[in-house]
Formats: structure tokens, sequence, C-alpha cells
């Protein structure tokens, strides 16, 4: 069973493409998809099957997969194509069509459309695997004209649980389905016709770090465990920029911020509850990892703090940095060190173990702190060291 609960389909290899093994696969229209797709799909106008798939394949070498509009478009899909396409109508309506396709012993793409049942669409795979398919791939579109919104997730989840074959899910020609698709647990996105470059990409962009986290994989090469690694590598950073920018808005809104404000109770218990999402690292492993990863955030906070300073300072006349970075501090800059220190904040390093609870105190809405006045001034004087303490600290 894989991370979504899935067990794990039977691979197709359509040309060069494994779908069902390895990554969620990007499919997109030809000829709009010129770039980022890994394979195309083309459904020749009637009666010319043979110039629309000579011209598609002599720009695209990858896997091609061709949608016959009649028994006589065989020929030039066995010619041309990788595999076949065979939609609702199809497969209900012309068995003839659907014989011929799976005759050409290719792998097969069964569509289901508008409605047709999960039965009837996984009965039609089973026939054409019996009428002589190289292996069958589902194909979930909803059948709404345009596709997109009407794909049934539930059903394209449901298929491949009950067949074991690759499932794809087709949310039109946009990509703001792309993520639920990969979250359901399909085998590949179909995207529309009109799909251009834009959608292929950020098709394959939720693909690979929504991927990441939801499939599971088996790599049996050393180029596809790499190629594994760069997809859990991308969604970790797409991860690592988003905690640094949370704990940027920590940093501001901490009475202490920066390394000044370290609590390291905070550290270990966020360690601890890692460990229980990564029991194979666990605490031990994690710990060092996680003190880069906070140090880094601290680092960019600090410096972003130490720029917005000097432009507020060397500006003609420029307006509270404090007041444009959210902090919301009141008072005279000017407020000494020596206050901070009286925070519980002082020297960056010694200051991780320290009074965590002033530390990590929330700012209160009122400043009420040892009374509004103090409190108010108290944070500005933290807020002006952690500025001023930033870039020094590595
Ligand atoms: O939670 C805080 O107090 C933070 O400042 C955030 C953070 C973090 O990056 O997670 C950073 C430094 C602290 O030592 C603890 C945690």
């Amino acid at each position: 069973m894989s991370s979504t609960g899935r067990p794990g389909a039977q691979a197709v290899q359509i040309g060069s493409l494994a779908v069902g093994a390895g990554p969620v696969v990007v499919l997109g229209g030809a000829p709009a998809c010129r770039q980022g797709a890994d394979g195309r799909w083309l459904r020749p106008r009637a009666g010319r099957a043979a110039e629309e798939l000579a011209a598609a394949r002599s720009g695209w070498d990858g896997p091609l997969l061709a949608e016959p509009a009649s028994p006589g478009d065989a020929p030039a899909v066995a010619a041309h194509a990788d595999g076949v396409v065979l939609a609702a109508s199809a497969w209900s309506g012309a068995p003839a069509l659907a014989r011929a396709a799976c005759a050409l012993a290719l792998p097969v793409v069964v569509t289901r459309g508008a409605g047709t049942s999960l039965d009837e669409w996984l009965t039609a795979a089973a026939r054409c695997a019996d009428e002589g398919a190289r292996g069958v791939v589902l194909c979930e579109d909803g059948g709404a004209p345009g596709g997109g919104l009407a794909v049934d997730l539930g059903a394209a989840r449901a298929a491949r649980a009950l067949s074991g074959r690759p499932v794809l899910a087709a949310p039109g020609d946009g990509a703001e389905l792309a993520a639920a698709v990969v979250a359901a647990g399909a085998d590949g996105l179909w995207l529309g016709a009109e799909a251009g470059e834009e959608a292929v990409a950020a098709a394959r962009e939720a693909v690979t770090v929504v991927g990441a986290l939801v499939r599971d994989e088996h790599p049996a090469t050393l180029t596809a465990a790499r190629e594994a690694i760069d997809r859990v590598d991308a969604a970790l950073a797409v991860l690592l920029e988003r905690r640094a920018g949370l704990a940027g808005t920590v940093q501001r809104l901490k009475p202490v911020g920066g390394f000044a404000g370290r609590d390291m109770e905070r550290e270990r218990r966020l360690v601890a509850a890692m460990a229980r999402r990564a029991p194979l690292l666990g605490e031990e492993r994690l710990a060092p990892v996680m003190n880069a990863v906070i140090e880094a955030g601290l680092h960019l906070a600090e410096q972003t703090r130490a720029a917005a300073r000097r432009a507020h300072e060397s500006g003609p006349r420029a307006t509270d940095p404090d007041e444009t970075q959210g902090t919301g501090s009141v008072g005279t800059r000017k407020a000494g060190r020596d206050d901070t220190r009286a925070t519980g904040g002082g020297d960056t390093r010694e200051a991780g173990g320290g009074d965590t609870r002033e530390n990590g105190a929330e700012r209160s809405p009122g400043g009420t702190e040892g009374g509004p006045h103090q409190g108010d001034l108290r944070r500005r004087a933290a807020v002006d060291a952690f500025a001023a303490d930033g870039p020094d600290h590595d």
C-alpha cells in the first residue's frame, strides 16, 4: 500500500513512459503543448488521421497517444502512435472501432464519460484487455464538455483500487485541480486540448510538490532514485521558504526577536513533534537539521530587518520600518540595549536557554506587560536590538 492508502497499480508502458509506477505523469494535447509534458495526445479530425498523426510525430519523438474516429484510422495510429485512446462513446457505442483499436496491440486508454458508471467503465477496460490491448489505463474526465470541474476524483480512486490499473484524471485545460488530482492518488494528469505551456508547467509543479508528499515511490535505478530525491527536495524547498517567512513573522511579533529571543524549549518541542512523523530519523538526527533550518530563518529575519532599517535611515522622509514591517512598535527608536537585556534578550547564543515564557510570549495588543508605557519601551528596545544585532550573528 502507498501512503495514500492505495494498492499499487500495474504499470503500463506507453512508449518510453511508464504510467502507474514512479511519478505522476503529465499528458498534454498536441500540438499546443510544446514543452513540459511527458506525453501528448491527439484526436485527429475525421479522414485526416494519417496526415495529422504524421505531423504530430514529426515534431515530437516522445510518447504519443491517438484517438481514432473510425476503424479506418487504425493503420495511421499503428504507424505513428504509442497508444490508443477510446472515449466512452467508442467503447459503449462503436464496438467495431473498439475492437480495431484493441487489435493494434498497443496500450489503450479507456476514458469514462458522462453517464457511464464505474462498473461499465471497468468492464470496458477488462474487455479491451481481452481483445488484445497491451495494457489498459483508465482516464476519468467526468464527461462534461470541456472536462474540468466535472472530474470525479472519487471515481478515479475507486477505479484504481478495484481494477489495479493506472488511472489518469482530466482536470480540463487549466491546472487548478492538478494538485487535487495528484492528492487523490491518480497516476497522471490528462490536460485538455487547449492547455498551454503555462498549464503544463503548473501541472508539473503540482505533480512534483504534492506527489513528493503523497506518492510512494520505489525506484529501481540510480537515475530514478535521484529523480525521486529531486522531487522531494523541491517540496522541501517550497516548505523551507514558507517556514522562513513564518519564522520572520514570529520574530516581528515576539517581544524579543532574532537570535536574541531564541527559545530552546520551543525548539526542543518542535523537534520532538517532528520525530513522531519521522521516526526513522528520530530526535537525535532531526535536531541538528532543525537547528540549521531555524538559524537560517533567524539570519534571514535579521538581515531583512537590518536592510529595512538601513533603508529607513537613508531615506529622505522614511516611514518607521517597524510600522511597515508590521511590528506595531511605538515609542522612541533610541531606547537603550540595557532595556533589551532586561526582557531576557541580550547575547544571542547565551540567550538561547533564557526565560522562554518571556521570549515566547505573544505581544499583548494593549501592551500591558509591566504597564503600557514600560511595555512599549521594552518592546521598542527589543526590536532595535534585534535590528542592530542582525548580521553579526553567525
Ligand atoms: O517560535 C519562536 O519563538 C520562534 O522564534 C520561531 C523559531 C522557529 O524558527 O521555529 C525560531 C527561533 C526560536 O528559538 C524558536 C523557534
